[in-house]
């Protein structure tokens, strides 16, 4: 318990004081929580249980409604408030069922069993539990579930069906087992000595009341201490030892108290009532059975009703009160024939109660086979999403993958393409690009009826400048006149390196006069290039070449070959200059 406590108040730190859910649930285990050891402790559970659950009202929040209106009916159950208890009870199970919530409609259903079974109405305890446990079943909530059988066994037990509560016994004392619980492996060994008391054993009964008693002691449990010392004295009662008795009798009477557990202390009575009968102690006798009669009728309770009044009617007799022993016998008749009733009743129900647990089970079976068999459905339908989902994730990467080969593989292409295109020093178009060029042009003029021209030209003394200044300000000199080249040229105009210092111009929409004067400006321009980085007295110039397309140029080389002739005719006229093929 201070386990849980330290772990409830831990919990209480962490809550979001915004999460009114979560406080009203805090509120809840806090209420379970409550210890109620005796009458004082038991009040003030009951009280703050009202507090929590007027929050839960007031924020009409119905699963922490539900949930303390059945704290508080245990308590309530603990104080003997038995009519409170049982309003409370049902109360919880309307809410709970409201808002369709299995867990507490289970609770709600188990714990209301617990005071029908306590109050002798077996019927209405063994159905509530059997509908508590399909649903604890159905919901899989283990613990509770088995908690629940073992009450379903005590209850058979109380109907005195030894054998099957026994089996169910077995089958819940093993799961406790399991978990280490000897707490509740201790509750179902209780029962198990009743059940023992009850088929006449009292000798093995009494083998497991004295370990359970030493556990008692150890725990410092009073409450359970008296009542293990007040059964056991029944039990030797019923196999006839009598001072055996009367001393675990004796042991108890100290820890006894009317106030709060009115059910031990009347038990008390009724079993010192018998041992006082067996020694023949009438008078002490009937003043236990007047101490015993009382709570013992006010519970219903018809067994032990039956039990006093038997006892009362010999005591009775055995003091000549005749007269008195015979109304006891009348009353003590009577209630055997309630009993009896009750017992007829009890057996009709039960079989009822069997037939549908049965059916129940077979329905639960079949939701739960088709909840497994949705389940794997949904779990193949995830797996098969997954390995979507994984290849077509790879898919995509290998299709990004290639993407990014082929683009890379197409810019190389572009780039070779580029470099096989490319003059290197001049970085202008070469001899095969700007002849396909040419090409390109006179097809395209043919076409359209447009004319063309081509210019060629080449540097003038260029041995000369290689040989005065070297191979490198050769290079220079051509690159310079490259770059003054593409500036003067029109847009669609191209200018290629045919040669070492021979160049062509391709003219596109240009007749041989435009071509011309481009030629003139370009022949103007390298003249004027600064070369006074390179040297004061280096002066370069070139001669051009233009020739128009005509009819009689069938292939790019004719019509180089006139361009050609023209830029011969102006070297031989002294170089710097222009001359045309008409
Ligand atoms: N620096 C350099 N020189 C080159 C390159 N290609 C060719 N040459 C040189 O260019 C010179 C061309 O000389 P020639 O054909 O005699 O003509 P030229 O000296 O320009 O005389 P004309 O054309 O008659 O004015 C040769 O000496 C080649 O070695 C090149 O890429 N770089």
């Amino acid at each position: 318990m201070d386990k849980y406590r330290e772990k409830l108040l831990e919990l209480h730190t962490r809550l979001d004081p915004k999460n009114i859910k979560h406080q009203n649930r805090y509120n809840a285990l806090d209420c379970w929580m409550t210890e109620a050891d005796t009458a004082e402790l038991v009040q003030s559970a009951i009280n703050k249980a009202n507090a929590y659950l007027l929050k839960a009202i007031a924020d009409e929040d119905k699963r922490a409604q539900s949930d303390l209106t059945l704290c508080r009916g245990v308590f309530y159950q603990s104080a003997s408030d038995d009519v409170s208890a049982e309003r409370d009870y049902n109360s919880a199970l309307n809410l709970a069922t409201e808002i369709n919530n299995i867990k507490l409609i289970a609770d709600s259903l188990s714990t209301r069993a617990s005071l029908a079974a306590l109050k002798g109405d077996l019927a209405q305890a063994l159905e509530d539990l059997q509908v508590a446990q399909s649903y604890y079943e159905l919901a899989n909530i283990d613990y509770w579930a088995y908690y629940n059988l073992a009450e379903i066994g005590n209850t058979y037990r109380r109907m005195g069906d030894f054998e099957r509560a026994l089996s169910l016994m077995d089958e819940v004392e093993q799961y406790y087992e399991i978990r280490g619980d000897i707490q509740a492996v201790n509750d179902i060994r209780y029962i198990r000595a009743l059940i023992m008391d009850d088929l006449g054993n009292h000798a093995l009964a009494q083998e497991l009341y004295t370990s359970l008693l030493d556990d008692a002691y150890k725990n410092d449990d009073e409450i359970l201490i008296s009542s293990m010392l007040v059964t056991m004295a029944d039990s030797l009662l019923q196999a006839d030892k009598t001072s055996e008795a009367r001393s675990r009798l004796n042991e108890a009477e100290p820890m006894l108290d009317p106030q709060f557990d009115p059910n031990n202390w009347s038990l008390w009575h009724l079993f010192s009532a018998k041992a006082d009968f067996t020694d023949g102690n009438y008078e002490s006798a009937l003043a236990h059975i007047k101490s015993a009669e009382p709570h013992v009728s006010s519970q219903d309770n018809y067994r032990y009703l039956a039990w006093i009044q038997s006892i009362k009617a010999k005591t009775l007799a055995a003091l000549g009160d005749w007269q008195q022993a015979y109304k006891a016998n009348v009353a003590y008749n009577n209630t055997q024939e309630l009993l009896a009733n009750k017992l007829r009743e009890q057996n009709t129900t039960r079989m009822r109660i069997e037939f549908d647990a049965a059916r129940k089970e077979a329905e639960n079976k079949t939701l739960k086979a088709e909840q497994s068999v949705q389940k794997a459905q949904l779990q193949s339908l995830e797996e098969r999403k997954r390995w979507q989902a994984l290849v077509i994730g790879l898919s995509l990467i290998l299709l990004t993958l290639i993407l990014i080969w082929a683009y890379r593989q197409f810019k190389r292409a572009r780039l070779m393409h580029k470099m096989a295109m490319t003059d290197e020093l001049t970085r202008l178009p070469n001899r095969r690009s700007i002849q396909a060029k040419a090409l390109q042009a006179m097809n395209a003029a043919r076409e359209a009826q447009t004319p063309m021209s081509l210019l060629v030209f080449d540097v003038d003394y260029f041995k000369r400048i290689n040989d005065t200044w070297g191979h490198e300000v050769g290079d220079r000199v051509l690159q310079k006149i490259s770059t003054a080249a593409q500036l003067v040229m029109r847009k669609n105009d191209s200018v290629g390196r045919t040669g070492g210092e021979e160049f062509m111009v391709v003219l596109p929409d240009s007749t041989l006069d435009s071509a011309t004067e481009v030629a003139q400006r370009l022949c103007d321009c390298v003249a004027a290039i600064d070369m006074q980085e390179i040297d004061d007295n280096l002066v370069v110039t070139i001669s051009l070449g233009v020739a128009q397309l005509t009819d009689v140029d069938t292939t790019v080389s004719m019509l180089t070959q006139r361009a050609d002739n023209a830029l011969y005719r102006a070297k031989d006229a002294g170089r710097n200059r222009v001359e045309v093929e008409r």
